[in-house]
């Protein structure tokens, strides 16, 4: 199986603060990865260096053997890119545009994932509770025809029942080809959607492994492996 992502000797800064050293990270194509780690871990940056939203100096990432930034953002979809949007507008309106400025986007896809995650096309955006507003995104995020989608806490303000459906959603969407990047605090509700699972701390990726041995071979659910690695970050 080829690597979809490749991040290698990857090291950022921001302000003189060092966030991430020497950080690796090969995805091959077609998993849902976890992207876990304690608050302040470095998982939002993470997503931010690979879709091209803050630039980096030293190593490299590659997403399905592209590493200039032009290149990449036309290979990722972030949730953080449905920001300065005209929240006067219905969903229609914000379907339009995207269609417009994403070649890559599928005005069909997007209906019917809204359909599915109970939003109506005609809403507007300022009139959409936390929750919804947070479904939409997933449904914006999704509907573009990308290799890699980077899904930064999608969840967060989701009640759980409406959590396990867009999970079966998304599951039910996914092409075999795409590939997942999903942060989320609460691992064991989006565990059933995890292929492996990616622990940061210390400024590294600490651990790695895929779902079916954490549960056959550790004999662990997903949330007890990420919870022995869980800890105080050293002050360094
Ligand atoms: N402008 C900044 N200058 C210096 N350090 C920053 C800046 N912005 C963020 N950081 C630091 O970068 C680190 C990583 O933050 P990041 O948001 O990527 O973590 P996270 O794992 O996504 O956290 P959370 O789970 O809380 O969302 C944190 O230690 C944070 O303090």
């Amino acid at each position: 199986m080829s690597n979809l992502l490749e991040i290698k000797n990857l090291s950022y800064s921001r302000n003189l603060h060092s966030i991430l050293e020497n950080f690796n990270l090969e995805i091959p194509q077609g998993q849902i990865v976890g992207l876990l780690g304690a608050n302040g871990a470095g998982k939002t940056t993470v997503m931010r260096l690979i879709a091209g939203s803050f630039l980096y100096r030293r190593g490299t990432i590659s997403v399905q053997n592209s590493q200039t930034v032009a290149e990449r953002k036309s290979k990722v979809s972030f949730t953080e890119q449905a920001s300065h949007l005209e929240m006067n507008a219905p969903l229609s309106k914000i379907g339009d545009f995207y269609n417009e400025i994403y070649e890559d986007f599928n005005l069909t896809n997007f209906k019917q994932l809204l359909a599915e995650l109970g939003l109506k096309i005609d809403q507007k955006l300022n009139q959409l509770s936390k929750g919804n507003y947070r479904k939409f995104v997933i449904a914006v995020t999704l509907a573009r025809n990308v290799d890699l989608y980077l899904l930064d806490e999608p969840f967060d303000g989701i009640d759980s029942m409406s959590r396990k459906k867009i999970i079966a959603s998304i599951i039910s969407w996914k092409p075999d080809s795409a590939t997942i990047l999903v942060s989320d605090h609460h691992v064991a509700d989006i565990a059933n959607l995890l292929d492996s699972v990616v622990v940061i701390k210390n400024k590294k990726v600490i651990a790695k492994e895929a779902a079916n041995t954490i549960r056959e071979e550790l004999g662990q659910d997903i949330e007890t492996y990420y919870e022995s690695y869980y800890g105080e970050e050293n002050d360094d």
